[in-house]
């Protein structure tokens, strides 16, 4: 239903340009939560507001495309490319943005937010609020809230109330940017809950973006590891916790805490590269223990494995495969 196709974005900056998406391709299917995973600065939040057609000075897209195809149904069906996906904003596709204080307005109440979201005139506004509250109640949201200003609701409740407004209008794609970060365990696991039932109850699609593989682990089913402004891996999350194919998701995922085990984990050394100007081939090469001549020279081609599983690394074409092959299997 969205279709990215070799998309590349950059922002500009006075004399320099960032290049943070570079030749991606991903596609979020029907009724599957899809994360998005990698570093600080890698790009996770520059592809999520190129699928939501958030394309606007510094960020521009200079090649690929991206397309939005939306089910007959509520007189809003039809094929939206790039800036053009903004049309079906609310209705179509909703945005749960980072910092659930700071997009708030905080002179209004949550009432008021929720009716300038709806926007719908035709609407009793008694109506409508009654709509609003049994929603918030079906997410076990008290109805007190809609009375409050974003300022009397706790970190935690604040994130609740934006998944409702995103998703009051049961749009077909579901953007959630870090939707638990900064808020301690039990919050977030509330949170993640939280999305679960609204998913499970509209069976839409949703894109999250986090760095804590663990918030993948619990709740996505598909999984796309991005590193320096590209994807290198991509497929069902389970697949990939169990058997990483490209050496940064393999150092991701191991270097994760397990309950008891208590050998030391060590962060991956090195950092990633300047987007302004990233290395030619493979962009994890600097940082890679299986890194060769072809690594530094080349960019790998994405390699489709079993069952809708792509890694992009040299190490899975040509004679490297059979070796690194036998090597992970000792
Ligand atoms: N408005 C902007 N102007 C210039 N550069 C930007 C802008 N926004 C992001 N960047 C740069 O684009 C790159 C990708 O940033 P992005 O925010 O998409 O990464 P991210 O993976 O979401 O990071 P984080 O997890 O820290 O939010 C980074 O190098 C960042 O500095």
């Amino acid at each position: 239903m969205l279709k990215l196709t070799n998309v590349c974005a950059q922002y500009e900056t006075g004399h320099d340009v960032v290049r943070a998406v570079d030749h991606v391709n991903l596609e979020i299917r029907e009724n599957e939560i899809m994360g998005i995973a990698g570093e600080s600065g890698c790009g996770k939040s520059t592809l999520m507001k190129l699928m939501y057609g958030l394309i606007e000075y510094p960020l521009s897209l200079t090649d690929g495309s991206i397309e939005l195809k939306v089910a007959e149904g509520g007189g809003r069906h039809g094929t939206f490319l790039n800036e053009d996906i903004q049309k079906q904003w609310w209705k179509g596709i909703s945005y749960v943005p980072q910092g659930a204080m700071h997009v708030m307005n905080p002179v209004s109440k949550i009432k008021s937010q929720f009716f300038d979201a709806v926007c719908d005139k035709s609407k009793d506004k008694k109506q409508l609020e009654k709509e609003i509250a049994e929603y918030l109640n079906e997410l076990e949201l008290p109805r007190e809230v809609l009375s409050a200003y974003p300022h009397q609701l706790s970190g935690g409740m604040r994130q609740r109330v934006l998944i409702a407004l995103a998703t009051f209008l049961n749009p077909e794609i579901v953007f959630a940017d870090e939707p638990t970060t900064a808020l301690d365990v039990v919050v977030q696991r509330g949170i993640l809950n939280m999305l679960s039932r609204v998913h499970k109850k509209t069976k839409n699609s949703m894109v999250m973006v986090s760095h804590d593989m663990g918030v993948h682990y619990q709740i996505t089913d598909r999984l796309c590891i991005m590193y320096a402004g590209q994807v290198l891996e991509v497929g069902p999350t389970m697949k990939i916790f169990e058997n990483p194919r490209h050496p940064y998701t393999q150092m991701l995922i191991h270097a994760l805490p397990r309950i008891g085990d208590n050998s030391q984990k060590e962060g991956i050394k090195g950092a990633p590269p300047s987007l302004k100007n990233p290395p030619a081939g493979c962009r994890f090469s600097p940082r890679c223990p299986h890194c060769a001549d072809e690594c530094r020279k080349k960019r790998p081609t994405e390699t489709w494995l079993d069952d809708g599983h792509m890694a992009s690394c040299h190490l899975l074409t040509g004679k490297r495969r059979e070796s690194f092959a036998e090597m992970e299997g000792k």
